[in-house]
């Protein structure tokens, strides 16, 4: 019998309770029991609704209040020195995800603790807490051990459960060295760690579970061979020392390519492959797996919105099975399925007012389900696919999702309109002369403080209390003070302040044909806060103007450049739920030709400094170096077909944040931007000379400060970096800004910071070349 599985159930809840509980714990409201009292409510409700979809083999230990490697560390004791002091609990843990400060008190010092680093997972949106790892790192189980509590949890309702764990390499080459310990080699840390592993999977067993899933995700990534020889070590050695369970390698995101060597002769009882990212690896797999082992099949998209086609995930599974026998075949959800919303059930607006869509839409709940009636289908079951087929042919032959016009403008793309008429150094004498700038120009990237007046406002909007034309007034007011603060402040190149956004990448689709919204689809991003993305479903195309008025009417109250500020065609695209049914690079086409659209309308009402912000075109980087050329190409080419299409007097600027440049130099240079301004104060100034090593010339802003923390930086040691930066970029081309949007600081520490900035460039310009 084929088993119908899952690897990771949401966390946040259906409303978002977790979130509510945890911020309610910070805001000192509830107390510690009463949180574990919601997450042991929210377990049981999800174990529930999955043994109710039909699912033979559920995980457990999936659950987290902050993050599931957070608290994969905490429960082996990898906690960093300066937070061992703390009791054991959720306070502590939440410090380690979000650093802890408290003023000094009578009887306490003051507290002010650094967290622990935060990165992307994988090509997510969701970010992890990168483990610390000390030379002299010591593990060991504490008194309580989450994912044998949850297990027991589960057991204790009477649902046998697939225990989860972060597998040891992963764990371990997923973090970093301490600061304490720099050049740790990582892996030398494997024989502590394994002890540990050895006694958990002990303690799971005697607890009565049979089947334990282990996540390697890090098996997706490129691997040199010695990582691989580990693997075979390690899990011959953990499966040998707990005879009694079956493990589950669990491998997502991409393919496993020629890492799944160590499979065969590992002990392991199975491996789950993503067969959505990579369909084409079911036959290498099964051809390296031995003649016992269970294959555990990714079928349903665990990242994206869309209903599963049935009939097609059942060709797969048949294959397998064929291939297998039925008894070594699961069937499941891609990955996780933490990346996914939780229910449709409260899509009530969606339901009612767009039911051809809402019909295409399987969140979590309903995933689960597909996975059954995939099950069933195996086993000759056909009611559900049916119903199915019929959904899948209703979306494929739609007249709402392809527009005619669309698809022959993207036809007609030719090899110009992707490139600008001039090369940069000839466009920079030309810009110079059309629109002179002082030397270290300075500027923002765009967002100034979201005050609560703001916020309140366009909630009085959505809500339909004020209408447009009094929600217009109150921004051109925003607009109009944004604009005089930054002359007060005597900035050179000004912003309009981007009071009328809500989030840089809706903010667009709801202006641009193509997109819906959901009111309830929710995932997790980091620690307790969600997203909810925008879901492309149809041709994306721009039926009128969508910043103009609001940059034309800022540079109407200013003789200084305004700037004008659009999000890039990669960035709408990742930050999206993207259609399935067309490539993404189509879509992120669609898009840059909507953005192309609207840098003409800006350049034609006389906007010459255009921003086009791509934060997210590091992070949808192919996890294999093989593909990042492909990627690389295309995402290149949007950008380029979005803003090239200017005269050579107008200055394109882009921006990036949240990314390691190294990968990317080549494709930034290739983007052919007139100034890139990117996060930069918290990094190496090394990475500054490589950008010139590898050739880039334009004008670049590195960040002189951090827009994440409210402490303002004083002018010293901004001109500092500043200074530092000058070793690897020519005076001409260095502007001085700060490192993102202000949007999340207040006025107050806004001004002081823009201020010493502002010093900055003035005591530059002051000291000759
Ligand atoms: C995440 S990048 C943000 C860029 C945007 N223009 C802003 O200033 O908020
Ligand atoms: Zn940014």
């Amino acid at each position: 019998m084929v088993q119908a599985t899952n690897l990771g159930f949401p966390r946040i809840g259906a409303q978002r309770e977790t979130k509510k509980i945890v911020e309610s714990f910070w805001a000192g409201k509830v107390t510690e029991q009463a949180v574990d009292e919601a997450a042991i409510k929210l377990r049981a409700e999800n174990w529930q609704l999955q043994k109710a979809q039909g699912l033979t083999q559920i995980p457990s230990g999936d659950f987290s209040f902050y993050d599931h490697v957070l608290d994969h560390s905490v429960m082996f004791n990898v906690i960093p020195q300066r937070f061992r002091h703390l009791p054991d609990g959720h306070e502590r843990n939440f410090a380690i995800g979000r650093g802890i400060q408290k003023p000094a008190t009578e009887t306490q010092e003051k507290v002010d603790i650094e967290a622990q680093e935060m990165k992307k997972w994988f090509d997510t949106n969701y970010h992890y807490i990168v483990p610390e790892f000390e030379a002299n790192q010591t593990f060991h189980l504490g008194a309580q051990i989450k994912t044998l509590q949850e297990f027991n949890e589960a057991k204790a309702l009477g649902i046998h459960t697939r225990p989860v764990v972060l597998g040891p390499l992963s764990f371990l080459l997923l973090g970093k060295a301490a600061k304490n310990s720099p050049g740790l080699d990582l892996i030398t840390l494997l024989p502590k760690v394994l002890p540990v592993y050895e006694e958990l999977f002990a303690k799971l067993a005697q607890a009565g579970a049979d089947w334990i899933q282990v996540d390697e995700p890090i098996l997706a990534l490129d691997q040199p061979s010695a990582v691989i020889a580990h693997f075979r070590e390690t899990y011959t050695r953990l499966t040998a020392a707990a005879p009694s369970l079956k493990f589950l390698i669990a491998t997502y995101f991409g393919r496993i390519d020629s890492n799944v060597s160590f499979i065969k002769d590992s002990g392991v009882a199975g491996l789950h492959i993503d067969l959505v990212r990579a369909p084409e690896q079911l036959e290498h797999v099964i051809a390296n797996i031995n003649n016992t082992q269970v294959l555990s099949l990714g079928l349903i998209d665990g990242r994206n919105i869309w209903k599963t086609n049935l009939a097609n995930a059942l060709k797969i599974a048949q294959t397998a099975v064929q291939a297998l026998g039925s008894d070594r075949v699961f069937v499941a959800p891609s990955c996780s399925l933490l990346h996914t919303p939780v229910t449709l059930r409260f899509e009530k607006r969606l339901a009612s007012k767009s039911p051809e869509l809402f019909d295409w839409l399987a969140y979590s709940e309903e995933k689960c389900k597909e996975v059954q009636a995939l099950n069933n289908g195996v086993e000759s079951v056909q009611a559900e696919l049916a119903d199915n087929a019929r959904s899948i042919e209703a979306r494929r032959t739609s007249a709402h999702t392809t527009n005619s016009a669309v698809r022959q403008r993207l036809e007609a793309i030719v090899p110009d309109q992707l490139r600008r008429r001039s090369v940069f150094p000839e466009r920079q004498v030309k810009q110079h002369e059309a629109n002179p700038l002082p030397e270290f120009p300075t500027t923002t990237i765009g967002s100034f403080p979201q005050t609560k007046e703001i916020r309140l406002a366009r909630a009085k909007f959505t809500k339909g209390e004020i209408n447009d034309a009094a929600y217009y007034d109150f921004i051109k007011q925003e607009i109009a003070f944004c604009v005089q603060e930054q002359e007060k402040l005597g900035i050179d190149v000004l912003v309009h302040g981007e009071a009328e956004r809500n989030d840089m990448v809706a903010y667009f689709g709801e202006r641009l044909e193509g997109y819906i919204f959901s009111e309830n689809g929710w995932i997790a991003s980091y620690g307790s806060r969600c997203v909810r993305p925008p879901i492309i479903f149809g041709d994306v195309h721009r039926v009128k103007p969508m910043t103009v008025t609001e940059s034309v009417y800022a540079q109407s109250l200013t003789k200084k450049l305004m700037k004008g500020m659009l999000t890039g065609p990669v960035t709408c695209l990742q930050w999206s739920f993207v259609r399935d049914d067309i490539p993404r690079s189509v879509v992120c086409t669609q898009l840059a030709l909507a953005i192309r659209d609207e840098v003409a309308d800006l350049e034609k009402a006389n906007i010459v400094h255009i921003q086009v912000d791509e934060p997210a075109i590091r992070e949808g980087l192919p996890l294999r170096t093989v593909d990042f050329d492909f990627y690389l190409q295309w995402a290149v080419d949007a950008f380029l077909l979005a803003t090239t299409g200017v005269k050579d007097t107008t200055v394109i600027h882009t921006h990036m944040c949240y990314s390691d440049f190294q990968d990317i130099f080549q494709a930034i240079i290739r983007m052919d931007a007139d100034v890139l301004t990117i996060e930069n104060s918290k990094s190496d100034m090394r990475i500054l000379g490589a950008f010139s090593t590898h050739g880039y010339t334009a004008e670049i802003g590195p960040g002189v400060f951090d827009i994440h923390s409210p402490r303002v930086p004083s002018t010293q040691e901004m001109k500092e970096r500043a200074d530092a930066m000058l070793k690897y970029i020519p005076r001409r081309n260095l502007w001085i800004n700060p490192d993102c949007g202000l949007k999340t600081r207040g006025w107050k520490e806004v001004r002081e910071s823009l201020s010493n900035m502002v010093a900055v460039a003035e005591a530059l310009r002051a000291s000759k070349a």
